[in-house]
C-alpha cells in the first residue's frame, strides 16, 4: 500500500467546551491518568490503516505543548478556526501541501476517546468502496420530541423512522471534502459535520452503525460515563 492509499487522522481540538464549563477544555480534561485527547489520539493511531494524525487546536491553547506527548506515528498541529468545520478545514489544507498528501482522511472529535478498531475497520472497508466516503451513526432509539423554543412541553413527537445520530469518525476523500467544506464555508453555510458538507456538494455517504458507547463528551455528566466505558474497553481487551 502506498502512502497515498494510507488514511490520516484528523483531529478538530480547537473547541472551549461551553456545555462542560470549567476553566480547562474538555479535551485536555484527564480521564484515569491521560488527557481525552490521549485517549482518542491512541484509538486513531492504533489501527495499521491509519498513518498519522493533525490536530487542529486553539490560537489560544496553551495545553497541547504543556503534556508533552509523544507518538509512535507522526501527529502534527494547525490552527483551528472558530467554528469546528473551519479547524477541520485548516487541516485538510495542511494535508493537501503535503508532498505526498493521503488520498483519505478519518475526522474524528477529539472528546470522542470511547471509539474502538472494529468500528475503524468497518468504517474504513465501506467508506472506501464508495466514492462518497461514510461516517459511523448510531440508529435512533428513542421516541424523539419537539419543543416550541423556550417552553419545556411537548410540542410534537418526530417519526424516527430513518434518523441516526451522526458520530465520529467519518471518512472522505480528501480532495472531495476539502472542496465541500470550501464551498459550504465560502456560502456562509453552518454544516456540523462532514458528512453534511458532502451531502450539500451532492454526495450520499454511507451510513456504517457505530457503537452506543462511542459518545462525545459533552456535558460534565459524560466524564463518569466514559470513564466507565473506557475501563470496560481496557476489561474486554485483558480477558
Ligand atoms: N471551533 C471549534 C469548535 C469545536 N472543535 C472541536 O470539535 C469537536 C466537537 O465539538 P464540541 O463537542 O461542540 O466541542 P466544543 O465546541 O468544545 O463544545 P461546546 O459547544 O460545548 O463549547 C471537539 O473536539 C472540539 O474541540 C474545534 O476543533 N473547533
Ligand atoms: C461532528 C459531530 O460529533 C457529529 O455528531 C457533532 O456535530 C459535533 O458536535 P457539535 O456540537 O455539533 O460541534
Amino acid at each position: 500500500m502506498t502512502h497515498a492509499d494510507h488514511v490520516y487522522a484528523v483531529v478538530p481540538a480547537a473547541g472551549v467546551g461551553r456545555r462542560m464549563g470549567g476553566p480547562t477544555p474538555k479535551q485536555y480534561l484527564s480521564l484515569d491518568g491521560s488527557p481525552v485527547i490521549r485517549w482518542s489520539l491512541d484509538a486513531l493511531l492504533v489501527h495499521p490503516e491509519v498513518r498519522g494524525a493533525v490536530v487542529a487546536i486553539s490560537p489560544d491553547d496553551d495545553w497541547w505543548s504543556a503534556l508533552n506527548l509523544g507518538f509512535d506515528k507522526p501527529v502534527d498541529v494547525v490552527q483551528g478556526g472558530a467554528e469546528r468545520a473551519q479547524s477541520v478545514l485548516n487541516a485538510l489544507n495542511w494535508l493537501h501541501d503535503l508532498p505526498t498528501p493521503p488520498s483519505w482522511v478519518l475526522v474524528h472529535d477529539a472528546v470522542r476517546p470511547c471509539v474502538s478498531p472494529d468500528e475503524l475497520t468497518r468504517l474504513l472497508a465501506v467508506a472506501r468502496a464508495a466514492d462518497d466516503g461514510g461516517l459511523l451513526a448510531s440508529p435512533v432509539r428513542d421516541t424523539l420530541k419537539r419543543q416550541n423554543p423556550g417552553v419545556e412541553r411537548v410540542s410534537s413527537t418526530v417519526d424516527r423512522t430513518g434518523l441516526w445520530h451522526a458520530l465520529t469518525p467519518q471518512c472522505f476523500p480528501l480532495v472531495r471534502l476539502r472542496a465541500a467544506l470550501q464551498e459550504a464555508l465560502g456560502a456562509g453555510q453552518q454544516v456540523t459535520d462532514e458528512a453534511q458538507a458532502m451531502e450539500l456538494a451532492g454526495y450520499r455517504p454511507a451510513l456504517v452503525e457505530g457503537s452506543r458507547l462511542n459518545i462525545k463528551l459533552t456535558y460534565p455528566a459524560d466524564l463518569s460515563l466514559v470513564e466507565c466505558i473506557l475501563q470496560a474497553q481496557r476489561d474486554d481487551s485483558n480477558t
